[in-house]
């Protein structure tokens, strides 16, 4: 079991539906866990991202401190740290796909709560609109059990990004680890921008999941230490969405080099 307390998961009763050497610490608090975390920054060697934005690929937004970082910590990973060929290297292999078989994504299924046995460095997805809520579903279990990893996505959501330069859908945000000895990593990924009546409808939210879940197995090859990928069936409860419209969608990804090639499904009983 993981080092987190123990809590009631009630979300269970829902239905089912990131020159010269100089090392210095500095206050990080945007990136990284609510609370402010010390950093090593380095300055050699700059890690310049040029970008180019397409359809889903997000706009410019409030810059970070992007310098070299070197951290004691992982830090949260999102659409700034993809490399600049994105998307652009997903349509290239597609092209060279007609020479070789792709291989999709896979979901190996397991029946029971996702939060029970969660092993060290597992990661865990779930839908999220672009809000910054976690208020409802399973997203409000995730907000209870991981309430630092909700502010470094709160923060995101709303600190990084603004009413009028929201955090675009198609996207994702992998949280690195906030919670103490857990080790677990968060996956959001921004599949509607809204909820309740306002959420999208279930095509583009299927649509949307894809993009996101691409973006996140892009993110995930640079975080270390995720052991494995577990999420929920996405889309199935508050966006309303049948589960076998995502899965199959998902099951569609065709994976790129270096990618990790299975996702545990939690389906509750
Ligand atoms: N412990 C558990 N273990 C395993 N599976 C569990 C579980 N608990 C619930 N499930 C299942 O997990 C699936 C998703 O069901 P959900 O209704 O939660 O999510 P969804 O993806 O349809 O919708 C997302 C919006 O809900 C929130 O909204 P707010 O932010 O509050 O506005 C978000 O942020 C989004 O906006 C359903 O199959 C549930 O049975």
């Amino acid at each position: 079991m993981s080092g987190l307390p123990k809590k009631k998961i009630t979300a269970l009763s829902q239905p089912i539906n990131k020159g010269k050497r100089k090392l210095e610490e500095r206050e990080f608090a945007v990136d990284s866990c609510d609370e402010p975390t010390s950093i090593l920054l380095s300055t050699q060697g700059e890690n310049v991202k040029s970008k180019r934005y397409t359809s889903i690929s997000p706009p410019p937004t409030k810059r970070r401190d992007t310098k070299n970082v070197t951290m004691k910590e992982q830090k949260h990973l999102d659409y700034r740290d993809l490399p600049p060929s994105w998307p652009t290297a997903q349509s290239t292999s597609a092209a060279a796909s007609q020479f070789a078989t792709p291989s999709s994504l896979k979901l190996v299924y397991h029946q029971g709560d996702i939060f029970e046995n969660i092993p060290k460095g597992c990661l865990l997805i779930h839908a999220c609109n672009a809000q910054g809520h976690w208020g409802s579903g399973i997203a409000k279990a995730f907000r209870d059990q991981y309430p630092k990893a909700y502010a470094a996505h709160r923060n995101f959501c709303i600190k990084d990004h603004t009413k009028f330069n929201p955090v675009r859908t198609g996207t994702a945000q992998l949280v690195a680890p906030c919670e103490g000895e857990s080790e677990h990593w968060i996956g959001c990924v921004f599949t509607s921008a809204k909820y309740g009546k306002a959420k999208d409808k279930p095509e583009v939210i299927v649509r949307n999941t894809v993009n996101s879940m691409k973006m996140l197995l892009e993110l995930v090859m640079q975080a270390e230490g995720i052991t494995e990928i577990r999420m929920c069936m996405l889309n199935s409860g508050k966006f309303g969405v049948p589960w076998e419209k995502t899965s199959e969608a998902l099951e569609s990804i065709e994976l790129q080099a270096g990618w990790r090639v299975t996702i545990g499904v939690w389906e509750p009983v």
